[in-house]
């Protein structure tokens, strides 16, 4: 597909090393031009960033749109791991904003996604506006909460006393806690498979990031004397004229089971000096909600997470089970990547799917965004025809289809990237 230029752009191109520090600048002043240490610089330049994945628009010598793509693997329904693009580091210097610049590295990213055979594309947004002409649709939202401990109380499974936590330093016990997390990724659509060095962004702790908390602390959960949990969070604690008012703030906890999961949520409801518990993004049916005294104190928001785009619809599609029988044919509307525009015929239930071409008379029509909403099962395709956005062509096709495409656990991303 031709690539056509932005006003004032002279050349887009695949990063080369030699182009990171201009790159990079780019990058961070677009995102407001905060400073960062070395040694973040170094982990995403040395480790993280794949600059043969990575673009940059040039004015000159002078770089004025950065784009990155990680190669992560994505969990889908059912199970499966699927090579997915995770499109990251976008930035547009200011002085060439709304000219397109962003436009034309979508335009390539997205052909050069198709041509490494990746049939997915997955961002988080830093604004949700941006994406959706691109054909992305957000797909899985998170659950934020400031609990009030010194009034709610958590009631837990039994099993919960068997568990044992433990202090350790965050960096002591990373490969623990990898190998904790690498075996939850299976369990839930949404959570990414990551190549080596990103366990390490989660112990960074840099400075900014404390906000006036402590540094980074972490227990460790085992059960018979096997790792099956842990959790990371700060702690603040100020005191005041009628005592104290603390507060912890979780950065992340991962658990192998429901006991170990209760347990790591009681240890943090119950933590001294501390009145308040801050949570982010956690998944929206997490047990904890189902577990609390007075949900209504738990101050509960929900935040769209992981944007989900299908690059090639038929593989897509196909490479995620379903949750009831389904055969349906989707007449697609795709004005950016056109390659997905027409009739598919999905098959499939929880074993496995296919999805082909097809001219037979279509039963639900949408365009390929409506597809990323409902693709991890995170939205269903009920609520977005009553919003207008799926027309139902046969009678009963919208129902089969949305029971089919819904799942057990509700998809959740983990952490931003
Ligand atoms: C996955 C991630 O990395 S998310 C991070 C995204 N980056 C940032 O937020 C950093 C700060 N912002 C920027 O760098 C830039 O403003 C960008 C990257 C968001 C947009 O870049 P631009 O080159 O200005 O976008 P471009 O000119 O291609 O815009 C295309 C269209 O999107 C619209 N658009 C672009 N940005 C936004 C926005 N933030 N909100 C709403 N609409 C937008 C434009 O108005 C334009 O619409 P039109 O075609 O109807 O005229």
């Amino acid at each position: 597909m031709a690539h056509h230029l932005p006003d004032g752009a002279t050349e887009l191109r695949v990063l080369r090393r030699d182009d990171w520090d201009q790159w990079h600048g780019n990058l961070m002043r677009a995102f407001g031009g905060a400073e960062e240490s070395a040694e973040v610089v170094a982990l995403w330049r040395d480790e993280l960033v794949d600059v043969d994945r990575a673009l940059g628009v040039w004015d000159g010598d002078r770089c004025v749109g950065s784009a990155g793509a990680y190669a992560f693997r994505l969990t889908v329904p059912g199970g499966a791991s699927v090579p997915v693009a995770g499109v990251t580091l976008v930035g547009v210097a200011a002085t060439h904003r709304r000219r397109g610049v962003l436009t034309s590295m979508m335009r390539r990213q997205l052909d050069d996604v198709r041509s490494w055979g990746e049939p997915l594309a997955v961002l988080t947004a830093s604004e949700p506006a941006i994406y959706g002409r691109f054909g992305y649709a957000q797909a899985t939202f998170g659950i934020s909460a400031e609990i009030d401990t010194g009034r709610v109380t958590l009631s837990v499974p039994d099993g919960t006393d068997a568990v044992r936590l433990r202090y350790e330093r965050p960096a002591d016990v990373l490969d623990v806690c990898e190998a904790v997390y690498a075996r939850t990724v299976p369990a839930r659509a949404g959570m990414l498979a990551r190549q080596p060095g990103w366990e390490r962004v989660g112990v960074l702790d840099p400075e900014r990031d404390r906000d006036g908390a402590s540094a980074l602390q972490c227990v460790v959960a085992e059960r018979d004397g096997e790792p099956t949990g842990y959790a990371r969070f700060r702690v603040a604690v100020r005191w005041t004229d009628a005592g104290h008012d603390g507060q912890v703030v979780l950065q992340d906890l991962a658990a192998l089971d429901p006991a170990t999961e209760a347990a790591l949520w009681r240890f943090l409801f119950g933590i001294d000096l501390t009145t308040s518990l801050k949570v982010r993004g956690r998944p929206v049916d997490e047990a904890w909600q189902f577990q609390v005294s007075d949900i209504r104190r738990c101050r509960l928001r929900l935040r769209d997470s992981l944007y989900v785009r299908l690059v090639e619809v038929g593989a897509a599609l196909a490479a995620r089970t379903y949750q009831a029988p389904v055969d349906v044919v989707f007449e697609v509307e795709d004005v950016f990547c056109p390659w997905n525009a027409g009739r598919w015929r999905l098959t499939g239930d929880t074993k496995g799917a296919s999805c082909v071409r097809t001219t037979d008379a279509a039963d639900l029509a949408l365009s390929v965004r409506e597809l990323g909403a409902v693709y991890l099962g995170g939205v269903s395709l009920a609520a977005l025809a009553a919003a207008g956005r799926v027309r139902e062509l046969r009678q009963g096709a919208l129902a089969e289809a949305s029971s089919a495409f819904g799942g057990l656990v509700a998809p959740w991303l983990p952490h931003g990237f």
